[in-house]
């Protein structure tokens, strides 16, 4: 994972280096490029995982300026080499995006991994970049006049999220208009497809919508390039079907395996997981630990983040997510009585909540600005921050779960009001959707600990597979709450012995985590936050 920015006839500030330099504390490098007559600055920072030693970025040669942000986990092309995969990403991908040039996307689209990238031709001023087709890896997009600029992470310009829609050229000779390669799909997304960018010039009250309607604006036309970008891997296509009578459960066992191999294979240091307890991060847990178990080269320590935000000890421990998170970690440590596990307890008080939103927690979040993003990042924050684990660079979670699986209350009204038809529709909105909802915010807080996010749920063979389950095979919602929803991941559950983790009820991290309460909010998740915006 790294810290990507190119920055067009305008220079970093220090915020926005110091939040590039958290995501890569291994490397970092910045240098000034004269391309096709316009100032480019990039900042390069790196944290690694693959390879010997670490792999600088950028990549430079008299043609390209390639920036790459990601995890190539599998590729049909790609054997894990000395270079890691930034070096096998240039020589076969980086060289070959050249604006219309399908053949680098080509190469793209086949990659189980996640990513955001930038190339910068140097001969043409063709810039090329994206995020994969989930937004796993946060990319900002900043534009006035004639300065550009792309980040991971934001500061104290207007940027706006990179749509996960598609992958995007610009050239900087013309500076005119955003191209757009878009990705197939089968739902319309909010701010998807959009024909045009809007930033403003307005700096200091950075978060005031109410603002910029007394500063200027700058739009950005976006044209997309004819026919969209399919792939197998990226067919998220839910099937339908009323009838379930295959058992799922042993391919879905090997598919989910996979999923969390790739993910602590390619890795330095120890492994964390974000752990509510609930039944999603207890599955992963319980997978690393069998996975540690049969390759005994790849185990070490798995520590477990719970946070819970409460004014004392007493409270925090009254939490919902902890008292799973106490109870989960007994049950995993009784079916796994060997591993190495260690549970963290983050607890936060409200002091200490206020202050680090301020200084920092905010300015992660944005350009995000509800509620729901202001709890949710906040209490993502604190577990991925925890001091315990100093050799700990890798996080895992369960997002992605209640979006395949039918895990959350919408789809319990969907499904009774509206039937199956529009349940399976729901669910494949959710998919299409969490790059916007989820991914980008929470690569940003979490990444920012120096630690890689990974979120096994969301590899695209588990994806593309579920998809392929009929949904009354993986859910029953006319079953009660701790039983119906993600039927077939407590089945799962079951099966690696966690047996009362897999009747858990879901419970979202705001309330489970008590952050709601602790701030004692009268106020709906998707509103304005007061607090992101002080
Ligand atoms: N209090 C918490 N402390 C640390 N991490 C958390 C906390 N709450 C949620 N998370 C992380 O966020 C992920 C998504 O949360 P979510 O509530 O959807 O899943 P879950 O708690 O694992 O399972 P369930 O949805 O069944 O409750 C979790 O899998 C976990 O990795």
């Amino acid at each position: 994972m790294c810290g990507i920015g190119v920055f067009v006839n305008c220079e970093p500030d220090d915020r926005t280096i110091k939040a590039l330099k958290n995501r890569g504390p291994d490397f970092y490098h910045q240098e000034t490029f004269n391309v096709v007559g316009q100032s480019v600055t990039v900042v390069a920072t790196v944290l690694s995982h693959q390879g010997e030693g670490i792999i600088s970025q950028p990549i430079v040669t008299d043609d390209f300026i390639f920036l790459w942000n990601g995890e190539v986990y599998d590729h049909p092309r790609y054997q894990p080499q000395e270079g890691g995969d930034t070096n096998w990403f240039f020589d076969n991908v980086g060289s070959q995006i050249t604006g219309e040039n399908a053949t680098g996307i080509e190469i793209m689209k086949e990659i189980r991994g996640e990513f955001a990238f930038c190339t910068i031709n140097r001969k043409t001023g063709e810039i090329s970049f994206g995020r994969d087709r989930l937004g796993r890896r946060s990319l900002l997009l900043y534009s006035f006049e004639n300065k550009f600029i792309l980040a991971s992470s934001s500061s104290g310009y207007h940027f706006i999220e990179l749509p996960a829609d598609g992958l995007y050229s610009f050239n900087l000779k013309m500076m005119d208009k955003l191209k757009r390669h878009p990705f197939a799909a089968n739902t319309k997304v909010d701010g998807h497809m959009l024909d045009e960018f809007l930033f403003s010039n307005l700096n200091e009250n950075m978060l005031a919508i109410e603002g910029i309607k007394d500063g200027k604006l700058h739009s950005l036309p976006v044209e997309n390039v004819q026919g969209s970008l399919t792939s197998d891997l990226w067919n998220f296509e839910q099937n339908f079907d009323g009838s379930c009578t295959n058992d799922w459960l042993p391919e879905l066992e090997i598919v989910f395996k996979k999923a969390v191999e790739r993910r602590v294979k390619l890795r330095k240091g120890s492994v964390g997981v974000l752990f509510s307890g609930g039944l999603d991060c207890s599955l992963v847990v319980a997978q690393v630990l069998e996975i540690f178990e049969g390759q005994r080269e790849l185990a070490t320590t798995v520590y477990l983040y719970s946070v819970a935000f409460g004014d004392n000890e007493e409270k925090c421990e009254k939490c919902p997510d902890r008292i799973t998170a106490v109870a989960a970690f007994q049950e995993i440590t009784e079916a796994h009585p060997t591993a190495d596990l260690i549970l963290v307890k983050e607890n936060i008080s409200k002091q200490e909540l206020q202050k680090t939103r301020d200084e920092r927690i905010k300015h992660l979040i944005s350009p995000r600005i509800s509620v729901l993003d202001d709890s949710i990042g906040s209490a993502l924050y604190f577990a991925a921050h925890s001091e315990v684990g100093s050799d700990c660079r890798l996080l895992l979670s369960g997002l992605g779960a209640d979006e395949l699986f039918c895990g959350y209350s919408c789809h319990r009204r969907v499904h009774d009001r509206e039937g199956l038809d529009a349940l399976g529709l729901e669910v494949q909105t959710h998919i299409e959707r969490i790059a916007e909802r989820n991914c980008g915010r929470d690569d940003r807080v979490i990444s920012d600990s120096g630690r890689e996010y990974r979120m096994p749920f969301l590899d695209l063979d588990l994806i593309s597979f579920s998809s392929s389950i009929p949904i009354p095979a993986r859910c029953d919602l006319t079953k009660p709450r701790g039983e119906g929803e993600k039927m077939l991941l407590r089945q799962l559950a079951y099966k690696k012995g966690l047996k009362t983790i897999s009747s858990f009820e879901k419970r979202a991290i705001q309330f489970g985590s008590r952050i709601v309460k602790m701030e004692d909010k009268k106020v709906k998740g998707n509103d304005i936050c007061a607090n992101l915006q002080k």
